[in-house]
């Protein structure tokens, strides 16, 4: 029976034929030698305590419309002005209602790095993404090949940008660190169920080598699971709907970092501050 991923992911074959068909692969060549070249992202999420990718998400599957964003320049500039590491932005249309306008809206606001989050299954979606200013890409290990893994992993870093390897379980583990990747991205939303389990990372990081950086995403409600995953020893986590959701993002934001600082230094946090953290919104 197909997953909610197969779905996705056909969604998307579908639209990539046609932008593919009126944007060639040789005029995204020429763009991404015009513009400036990547952030080395993974060295900013390598940082010392908890860094934050702070997502622009209008809406899921899971949960559908999540957010007007009206302006997504100006959400990511709160982002970037009250910490975060970096900006992940959703582009896929169908079920997440983003789109490379987004991303190109957001690569002009903010000089940090800046993630396409889409559902890559061809090459031409990484040179999108570069002649769009990405900084890092997302390569969901579920829907790739061990080949196509391997080859897209390859031709990111050739593009000089981070890619971001997402895995589920163990085995997609395993395969991430067999096809060399630098930064791996441990997902706690089942893709069959969109259920949120938040032990999956604390499973998988042992799997991980160290050097290598690790990322805890999806269902992350505030600054007490950001400490919590700080301390089984995130070196990020990428947060959307509690942060496109709450009353204020640029406060949730400071809170996450000075939570995830706190839990890997001793340092202050919000959970001495009068009032707590924030958890907006539901897993
Ligand atoms: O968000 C979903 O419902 C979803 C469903 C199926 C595939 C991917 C999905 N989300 C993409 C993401 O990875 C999240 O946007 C990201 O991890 C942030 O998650 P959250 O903080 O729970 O919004």
């Amino acid at each position: 029976m197909p997953t909610v991923l197969d779905a996705i992911v056909a969604g998307v074959r579908e639209d990539l034929a046609v932008r593919a068909d009126r944007v060639s692969l040789s005029v995204l060549e020429r763009r991404i030698a015009e513009i400036p070249g990547p952030i080395d992202a993974e060295e900013q999420l390598r940082a010392d305590g908890l860094s934050l990718i702070a997502e622009v998400k209008r809406a899921s599957p899971s949960k559908g419309a999540l957010a007007d964003i009206a302006d997504p320049s100006s959400l990511a500039r709160a982002y970037a002005d009250a910490g975060a590491a970096a900006v992940s932005v959703l582009t896929e249309q169908r079920r997440f209602g983003g789109s490379l306008d987004d991303l190109d809206a957001v690569r002009a606001a903010v000089s940090i790095p800046v993630l396409r989050k889409d559902f890559m299954v061809t090459d031409y979606q990484l040179y999108e993404a570069r002649a769009h200013g990405a900084d890092i890409i997302l390569l969901i290990v579920a829907s790739l090949t061990d080949e196509e893994l391997l080859r897209m992993h390859t031709l990111a870093q050739d593009l000089g940008m981070t890619a971001l390897v997402e895995v589920h379980d163990e085995g997609e583990t395993q395969r991430a660190v067999d096809a060399g990747a630098r930064v791996i991205g441990v997902n706690a939303r089942n893709l069959k169920t969109l259920e949120i389990h938040p032990d999956t990372f604390s499973r998988l990081v042992p799997l991980i080598p160290p050097g290598v950086v690790t990322v805890a995403e999806s269902g992350i409600r505030g600054a007490d699971d950001a400490a919590m995953y700080a301390a089984q020893g995130a070196d990020a986590v990428l947060v959307g709907e509690t942060l496109v959701r709450g009353a204020d993002p640029s406060a949730t934001v400071r809170e996450i970092i000075a939570a995830g600082a706190h839990a890997t230094q001793g340092t202050p946090g919000p959970l001495a501050a009068p009032g707590g953290p924030h958890a907006v919104g539901p897993a």
